[in-house]
């Protein structure tokens, strides 16, 4: 199945699907015979480059899907709706927010003769999703799952016993040799391995007491765009959370 992809793209320099602000990175899957594409986790400043490469590779953009409501950085998913007629944006459910498409555990986004499945798995923020080829070869982790580490549990509905419990019974499921593509790297790396990351992860090899106090002292900084709300063009940020429990998560898709 995999050999017929047409392309996946984790910051590669030539094709540049790497966001240097938040450090994010965008991954765009196609089906080769039918051109159906699905960019996940687009970040607005770079909108126009993911719509341009959509166009040039001759694809028909589906979805726009995103693996939680982050707090770093504005999807990009509103911008692309706009650039790309026909796109569709996608969170969970459990996220709080608004897309045109809310999706939970066990559903599909179909794509060609591909689909990414969804599982849930909250601890990050409570709404945060993998999408695993179906396959089984490729995981999208989004921040609960990051290359020798994880996102962290401070904001956001964060709760590290949660994250722990997702990652062990979601993630680390899946076959060994399945690839890790997570939503963010801080030091230049680009994929890893359900394998490698069972093994060699220095947080999530620990019991998960050991996890909990790691996590609860980790005294990261807040990201720096964390409070920004606003109007992006038409389309809104707001809070991701309805009840306003989210510490200034960002959205930027069309919330009718
Ligand atoms: N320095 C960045 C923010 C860095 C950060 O907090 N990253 C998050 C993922 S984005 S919500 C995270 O979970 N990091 C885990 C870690 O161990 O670093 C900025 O200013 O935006
Ligand atoms: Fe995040």
């Amino acid at each position: 199945l995999t050999e017929s992809l047409l392309s996946i793209v984790a910051m590669s320099l030539t094709r540049g699907l790497f966001e240097p602000k938040s450090c994010t990175y965008t991954y765009l899957l196609a089906d080769v015979k039918s051109k159906e594409a699905i960019v996940i986790d687009p970040v607005l400043e770079m909108a126009k480059r993911d719509a341009a490469l959509v166009r040039e590779l001759g694809l028909s953009l589906l979805y726009a899907a995103n693996t939680h409501c982050h707090a770093d950085h504005i999807t990009g998913t509103g911008l692309l709706k706009k650039l790309l007629p026909g796109c569709r944006s996608v969170i969970s459910r459990d996220s709080g927010a608004s897309a045109d498409v809310l999706i939970q555990e066990g559903h599909s986004l179909k794509f060609g003769a591909f689909a990414l499945e969804t599982r849930s798995s909250p601890g990050h923020t409570d709404g945060c999703l993998t999408y695993v080829l179906n396959d089984k070869t490729m995981a999208f982790t989004g921040d609960a799952l990051l290359i020798r580490g994880c996102g962290r549990t401070d904001f956001q509905q964060g709760s590290p016993e949660t994250l722990y419990r997702s990652v062990h019974q979601k993630i680390f499921t899946l076959p060994g040799d399945c690839l890790i593509y997570p939503a963010h790297d801080y030091t230049g790396q680009t994929v890893s391995t359900v394998e490698e990351e069972r093994t060699l992860n220095p947080r999530l090899t620990l019991s998960m007491e050991a996890f909990v106090r790691v996590m609860n002292n980790l005294d990261l900084p807040k990201p720096q765009q964390i409070g920004e709300t606003g109007d992006y063009g038409g389309w809104v940020t707001f809070l991701g959370r309805r009840g306003g429990a989210c510490h200034g998560a960002l959205m930027g898709w069309v919330r009718s």
